[in-house]
């Protein structure tokens, strides 16, 4: 192990839990820096130059990033989704990515659950009408009559899937890598991407973000009561046809936990005021439980540890050109 390396972390909540993920670091000697979860290159400039290991959030690991960081060994997603990984150039930089399946799989399973019934029967809007005196209500579907249709069926779509069934609705799945077998024994029925958006009431975005689903021919195709669950990534969506969609009511509600523009922009097309009643939105937070974040951070720590004693790390992300 080199003298004294050097782990940045990047993510929102790294050691927030109940586990002390600081001090593991510390007693074999590791000293640790923090950095902005946005990974802003030049707020991070000086900590990446002298990084072994990095714990990164959700945003962009770019080759730029890799290039500033010449000592850089390991990138240790503390998440899922690693689409904001250039792997391309972690391979070519001979830099080991990791991530932490599974961890967060019962939060946002959960969350988008959550996200669903507030959608479906519009919990915040009611919420906004009692606090300003207004008790008009508006009448809304039972779930168990709906159908509903998962985009990504790996373990947080199925997750979602286990719970939505003591609810009743009819369940629709399109996972191109998930075998139409196996999706009857999960109780879905396996479609087609274009089936699956004239045919659902509902409908929970769980695959990976490397490219966009819903678009405006999918919009083109969906039922006007649609509600539009999505807890994987902003990038599965064309957002600015999505806000025109909702404007032109050929959905009724998108209700998502990702935003293109997180933290704190303004600018994002679904904040405008005329969309208030038709997005139900929350702060990138589905995954951060007390049990999802401790789980978090064991895995990416677990991964720089196995890396520093020489050992090699669990949950390995496949890199272009490489062995797996
Ligand atoms: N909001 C949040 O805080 C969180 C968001 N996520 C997002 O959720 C995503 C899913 O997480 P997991 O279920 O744990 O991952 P997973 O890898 O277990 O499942 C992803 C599934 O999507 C499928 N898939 C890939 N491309 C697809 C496509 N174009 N159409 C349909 N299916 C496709 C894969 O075959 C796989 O079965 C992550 O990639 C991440 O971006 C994950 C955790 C927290
Ligand atoms: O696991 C993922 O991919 C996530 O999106 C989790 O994000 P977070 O750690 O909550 O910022």
């Amino acid at each position: 192990m080199p003298t004294s390396p050097l782990v940045l972390v990047t993510s929102r909540s790294f050691s927030s839990g109940d586990l002390d993920l600081a001090a593991e670091l510390e007693a074999v000697g590791a000293r640790m820096v923090t950095g902005p979860s946005t990974h802003d290159l030049d707020a991070l400039r000086p900590l990446l130059a002298d990084a072994t290991a990095w714990i990164a959030g959700t945003g962009p690991v770019t080759a730029a990033h890799l290039d500033a960081a010449p000592g850089l060994q390991i990138v240790a997603r503390y998440g899922v989704g690693y689409e904001a990984v250039d792997l391309g150039a972690a391979a070519a930089r001979g830099v080991l990515v990791t991530n932490t399946p599974g961890a967060n799989t019962g939060a946002v399973a959960d969350h988008a659950v959550a996200l669903l019934l507030a959608g479906l029967r519009d919990v915040p809007q009611g919420d906004r009408g009692v606090r300003a005196g207004r008790w008009a209500v508006q009448r809304t579907r039972e779930l168990g009559t709906l159908t509903v249709g998962i985009v990504g069926l790996g373990r947080i779509g199925r997750a979602v899937a286990a719970r939505l069934s003591g609810f009743g609705p009819r369940l629709l799945g399109f996972d191109p890598w998930v075998p139409p077998a196996e999706l009857d024994r999960l109780g879905i029925e396996g479609v087609d991407l274009d089936t699956l958006a004239a045919g659902s009431d509902v409908i929970s975005l769980h695959a990976p973000g490397e490219e966009v689903v819903v678009d405006a021919r999918f919009l083109g195709l969906v039922r006007p009561a649609l509600v539009l669950v999505n807890t994987a990534r902003a990038t599965l969506v064309d957002e600015p046809a999505l806000a025109q969609a909702l404007r032109d009511g050929r959905l009724r509600c998108y209700a998502s936990d990702v935003l293109g523009s997180e933290a704190g922009d303004h600018a994002n097309p679904l904040l405008a005021d005329d969309l208030l009643d038709r997005t139900v939105l929350t702060p990138h937070s589905a995954a951060q439980t007390v049990q999802a974040v401790d789980g978090m951070g064991r895995g990416a720590v677990d991964a720089v540890l196995a890396h520093l004693r020489g050992d090699q790390p669990p949950n390995l992300v496949p890199l272009p050109g490489g062995p797996r």
